[in-house]
């Protein structure tokens, strides 16, 4: 089977030749814009970039390209705004803030600091604004496309009024203050963060404090936005605080009225191409055109295995494992795999019913910015798409829109008094918002069909009333960009190398509100990703295979699968069908996936684009240091990959020292939920060799009437885990030397085991929990104790 080169961006369409050129000019961005690995901790990043700023404020040479201020300038605005973002809200976030801000006096730039130079922070006049929107990343970390400014300009994190000031370009008609160069600067600043991680908007909170000791001034105060509970309405209450506060400090004396219902300002404008006078081919963007394959330049990669785990009964528990041969990409134990996934067939034809645009799906089309400074100029990273290839592959599309989006998006395109009587409490009210697109999951199809709805019940519409329309141009900012998902490879690089493994568990669930159980598709909800990795699994085990070119007529080779009681539709109709469920009680979705190169239909070889990200996650880098390993449910994965590495140094040199390796593990039930239980018992058998106290120790949670859970195991073996933290010594005194790693929840498990380690150190310890609990934080600091959670 031939290699793919690079990835090619499913059943899209270019026109041939000339375009490639074009488009390739127009997404330099997406294609040299190489991204750093971020692989060290912030102990190491600090250590590291002291040294590096001078160095590199020293090295660096203007370069016009890369000085906002002047970008800003030249594009005649006054506002530029900086997102960090690691999956994309920040990025969302601030192009939203740049539509609400703007007025004459108000004029924004959206620009991803990535690409431009910090340095040039101290040419803004006091007639200008920058504002940071940044999310934290990590364990307390900046984004990657925030990393270079970070570093720059806290140089040193836990201790910044001793940093040293970073050397910034002076400009032209002012000396700066040695002390305070940024000393006439304004900004404001939001961040976005999650309270269940230790380090809560750290990333903002550093890169605020820095500033103001650096000598600039903040308009409005730090907004921190929770992810864990409704980040919307945190950004919202702070926009509506700091709003007034920046027109006013740029001089503007009209207050934006609350109440402005008014139709928006279209940012993107979408041409229809004359698909009979050109030819028209399934395009293969860059293929040859990518050096290295990163976030954005993901890889095609095969699908090699596609299994379920678990005999669970009411849930998909899924092996996938793909090939990275070829791509250049190396992972190792305790990296991440991206997955660019595409969403369901079904979603895709209800967006586009939605939007009345089924009849013309696959019509070619353009999408530029409205405004010709904006910094991108062309929605989707290809020149050239369809309406259907667009919502497939770059929009998210599923999520529920936001009350600010619904109020300034939404609302103004509502034409008779049902829909504005409909749409009006879930833009102003919170609770309502909640109640209904919160808990109902309102994709934004779904809203704008409840919207219809309305005006069906209302009966007739009244004199001169229009029925709601979206137009497409509003629906296509509405969507965020669709985002990889990233998942801790469960497979060891030096064991299984170019052949990472995912561990997922596929999400579906009902959402509660009598509207979305009345709707079309009904209330079921089903997860971007993991369901399209079960589409994939089932489409290579041969589960309703259907050649949709066949019955819809496209010229583009569309692969998938399709189920609807046995009977095979154009795919046109799916969007209507009663979803069919399988025997684990899941929703079937179609998913249109990307055949490997020349493969026949009957060959079943699939394409997945991916990509590595590097991880602070590691295995000690001596093999005698013990290990323990704390990964309950999918939180296994990484923990399988360490597992896999030190079974293979036992069978390679049994005599060579080794450290104990512990791992618990945690499921429902063990009939039923213990994945991979064979390989790890083997695995440990081999590892017992070198370390002979190495052992797995489960808990699960349903095979007795009380829960038993993780971090109650770790009480139970309170002994076993203190001897191996001390790790030969007679007492800890300080923090352990032992590495342990925590996989899984970050809300409830990941807090609890910190705490029960902290109580079971305290008692053989005779100090106070409080104490142990330090010493928990300061192996943290040391890169003994990681965590890889999420919530
Ligand atoms: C892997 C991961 C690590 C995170 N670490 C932190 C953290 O240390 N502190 C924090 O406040 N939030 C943390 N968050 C939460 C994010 O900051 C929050 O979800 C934010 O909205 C993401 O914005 P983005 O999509 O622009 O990257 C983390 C999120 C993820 C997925």
């Amino acid at each position: 089977m031939a290699t793919p080169a690079a990835f090619e961006w499913g059943d899209m369409v270019i026109v041939s030749g000339v375009i490639i050129g074009a488009a390739t000019f127009l997404l330099r961005r997406y294609i040299f814009g190489a991204k750093p690995v971020q692989d060290l901790t912030i102990a190491q990043k600090a250590a590291m970039a002291q040294s590096a700023t001078k160095a590199s404020a020293a090295r660096k040479e203007y370069d016009p390209d890369r000085d906002f201020v002047l970008k800003m300038r030249n594009a005649g605005k006054n506002v530029v705004i900086l997102y960090g973002s690691q999956t994309g809200t920040a990025e969302d976030f601030a192009t939203r803030l740049s539509k609400d801000i703007h007025s004459p006096a108000v004029r924004p730039l959206v620009l991803d600091p990535e690409l431009y130079d910090w340095q040039c922070l101290a040419s803004l006049s006091n007639e200008e604004l920058v504002i940071f929107v940044l999310a934290t990343a990590g364990e307390g970390e900046p984004t990657d496309n925030m990393e270079a400014w970070y570093n720059a300009l806290a140089s040193d994190p836990e201790a910044l009024d001793d940093s040293e000031v970073p050397e910034f370009r002076s400009p032209k008609d002012r000396e700066l203050d040695e002390d305070l160069p940024l000393q006439g600067i304004s900004y404001a600043m939001f961040g976005l963060g999650n309270n269940t991680y230790e380090q809560f908007n750290h990333h903002a909170r550093v890169v605020d404090r820095r500033l103001l000791s650096l000598g600039a001034s903040r308009v409005g105060e730090r907004g921190e936005g929770d992810d864990d509970a409704d980040i919307e309405e945190d950004f919202s209450r702070w926009k509506e605080a700091t709003l007034p506060l920046i027109r006013e400090h740029l001089g503007s004396t009209t207050p934006l009225e609350s109440g402005d219902e008014s139709m928006p300002e279209p940012t993107w404008k979408v041409v229809e191409m004359d698909s009979t006078q050109q030819a028209w081919v399934k395009g293969e963007l860059f293929e040859g055109a990518v050096a290295t394959h990163d976030s954005r330049h993901p890889f095609l990669a095969p699908v090699t295995a596609a299994t379920e785990l678990t005999p669970a009964a009411d849930r998909h528990l899924l092996h996938v494992e793909v090939d990275l041969a070829g791509s250049g990409m190396r992972h190792e134990a305790g990296d991440h795999i991206g997955v660019y996934p595409t969403n369901a067939d079904e979603e895709v034809d209800l967006m586009l019913d939605a939007l009345e645009l089924l009849d013309k799906a696959d019509v070619p089309i353009c999408v530029r910015a409205t405004d010709p400074f904006a910094p991108q100029q062309s929605l989707f990273p290809v020149e050239t798409t369809t309406y259907r290839a667009a919502f497939r592959h770059y929009l998210e599309i599923t999520a529920p829109v936001p009350r600010s989006q619904i109020k300034s998006m939404v609302l103004p395109y509502a034409r008779s008094e049902a829909a504005r009587s409909f749409l009006r409490p879930l833009a102003e009210d919170k609770d309502a918002h909640a109640a209904t697109v919160g808990s109902g999951c309102m994709s934004l199809a779904r809203l704008v069909n409840a919207v219809r709805e309305a005006e069906k019940k209302a009966g007739s519409l009244g004199d001169g009333e229009q029925p709601f329309a979206l137009p497409i141009e509003a629906a296509f900012e509405l969507c965020p960009r669709l985002q990889a998902r990233l998942y801790s490879i469960s497979s060891s690089g030096k064991v299984h190398p170019e052949r990472p493994t995912i561990t997922a568990v596929v999400l579906q669930y009902d959402a509660k509100t009598p509207l979305s159980a009345q709707a079309k598709m009904g209330a079921r909800r089903c997860g971007v990703a993991t369901n399209y990795l079960l589409g994939a699994l089932r489409y290579l085990r041969g589960d309703y295979a259907v050649d949709l070119a066949a019955t819809a007529g496209s010229t583009a080779l569309r692969t998938g699968y399709l189920v609807t009681n046995n009977k095979q539709l154009p795919i046109a109709d799916a969007s209507s069908v009663a979803m069919v469920r399988d025997h684990k009680d899941h929703v079937l979705q179609s998913f249109t996936l990307q055949p490997a190169p020349n493969s026949s239909l009957e060959a079943r070889e699939l394409t997945m684009p991916v990509f590595i990200r590097k991880s602070a996650f590691r295995l000690p880098a001596d093999q005698a240091t013990p290990i323990i390993m704390i990964g309950p449910g999918t939180g296994l994965a990484p923990m399988r990959a360490f597992i896999q590495e030190r079974a293979q140094a036992a069978r390679e040199n049994p005599s060579q020292p080794m450290g104990t390796a512990l791992l618990f593990f945690g499921a429902r039930t063990e009939a039923h939920d213990y994945m991979y239980r064979e390989e790890l018992e083997q695995l440990f058998e081999d590892i017992r060799q070198a370390a002979p106290a190495s052992q797995i120790i489960t808990a699960f949670s349903r095979d007795q009437p009380q829960k038993i859970y993780v971090q109650h195991r770790l009480a139970e073996h309170g002994e076993l885990v203190y001897r191996t933290l001390l790790s030969g010594q007679q007492r800890l005194g300080g923090a352990p030397k032992a590495h342990v790693y925590v996989c899984g929840d970050a809300k409830n498990m990941a807090k609890d085991v910190s705490k029960a380690l902290a109580s079971l150190i305290a008692e053989r310890e005779a100090i106070s929990e409080e104490i142990a609990a330090r010493w928990i934080s300061d192996m943290r600091k040391l890169s003994r104790y990681q965590e890889d959670v999420w919530s």
